[in-house]
């Protein structure tokens, strides 16, 4: 699978230097995601203000994730402008078992969106655990988080296994495919 991924960052995304980031509530699979895509070494740290940041880089790709660990995002978020500059795509995972939570998903997904960082991202959602049984499909997950309401914000949906990567390869092919012609298009108006 490593393979796999590398040969389409080639020829997607080019040498341009690419910021995504990840997030989700705790629990969502958003580790698992990571490890299971093997571009890369992950790097774990944990910043002075005690949370955890896992990185992994491929080429001029950055991937970060933000644990939200047991604070939720929304203490994280002001932080994120001293980190982040430019980030283009946005990758939110859900766990689709978690009906209690869909409501609190929705919440961190809206302030997360509407984020200042965040504004001219694109959106990549992946409706996790499709693989257990009683998940939410990804239908239900487009509800429950609103992305039919969405408007000026390019996104995209995808059920996904993240223990087995099922659903991961197509959509990180249409992010990087989504960001590679919004970079043709801003190159080709300036
Ligand atoms: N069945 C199933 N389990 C999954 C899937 N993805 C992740 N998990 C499990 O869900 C649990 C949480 O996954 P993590 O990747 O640690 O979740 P996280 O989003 O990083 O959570 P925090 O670090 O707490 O924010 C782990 O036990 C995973 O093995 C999936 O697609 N299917
Ligand atoms: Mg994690």
């Amino acid at each position: 699978m490593g393979q796999a991924f590398g040969k389409l960052f080639d020829t997607l995304f080019g040498n341009t230097k690419i910021q995504v980031v990840m997030v989700g509530l705790d629990n969502a699979g958003k580790t698992t995601v990571l490890y299971k895509l093997q571009i890369g070494k992950v790097v774990s740290t944990i910043p002075t203000v005690g949370f955890n940041v896992e990185k992994v880089q491929y080429k001029n790709v950055d991937f970060t994730v933000w644990d939200a660990g047991g604070q939720g995002l929304y203490k994280l978020r002001p932080l994120w402008k001293h980190y982040f500059n430019n980030i283009d795509g946005l990758i939110y995972v859900v766990d689709s078992t978690d009906r209690e939570r869909i409501d609190q998903a929705k919440q961190e997904f809206e302030a997360t969106i509407n984020d200042p960082s965040m504004l001219n991202t694109i959106i990549l959602v992946f409706a996790n655990k499709q693989d257990k049984k009683g998940a939410m499909t990804p239908t239900e997950i487009c509800e429950g988080l609103g992305l039919f309401d969405l408007r000026n914000r390019k996104w995209h949906i995808k059920g996904s296994c993240a223990l087995e990567g099922d659903g991961l390869f197509e959509g990180l092919d249409w992010l990087a495919s989504t960001l590679k012609e919004k970079k043709a298009a801003e190159y080709s108006s300036i």
